[in-house]
């Protein structure tokens, strides 16, 4: 099972106000299993662009992230435009990262891309 696959397995744990954003060590433990398509951004947030073919692809995307988003209680700032969609995953509570933000972003590189 890939580091990131085993990221994707986990569930998010419910955002709590009171414990320091990840840094150092542990947050560069948690960039290295995500796929290479995110990055993170100023230690505050990750961020990632995906393309498509047109904007039909791009809402069914869109979509397809606000289901697993809803699921896990654990939201992404997501812009979509034609033929693309950036998603930004920080802890609001926190103003930070924490793992549940690393698990979104690992089940959002697991979601099946819109070809059709
Ligand atoms: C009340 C609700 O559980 C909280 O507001 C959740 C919703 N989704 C969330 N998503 C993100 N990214 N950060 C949060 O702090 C957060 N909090």
């Amino acid at each position: 099972m890939t580091e990131s696959c085993a990221l994707a397995g986990k569930s998010c744990i419910p955002c709590k106000g009171g414990v320091p954003p990840l840094s150092g060590k542990e947050l560069t433990a948690l960039a290295e299993q995500l796929s290479p398509e995110w990055s993170v951004e100023s230690g505050h947030h990750l961020t990632c662009t995906y393309t498509f073919k047109n904007f039909k692809q791009a809402l069914a995307f869109t979509n397809a992230i606000g289901e697993v988003a809803e699921h896990e209680n654990h939201h992404p700032e997501i812009t979509l435009t034609w033929g693309l969609v950036t998603a930004r995953i920080w802890t609001h509570k926190i103003d930070g990262l924490t793992e549940s933000d690393f698990i979104l972003a690992a089940k959002i590189s697991a979601l099946e891309k819109p070809t059709s």
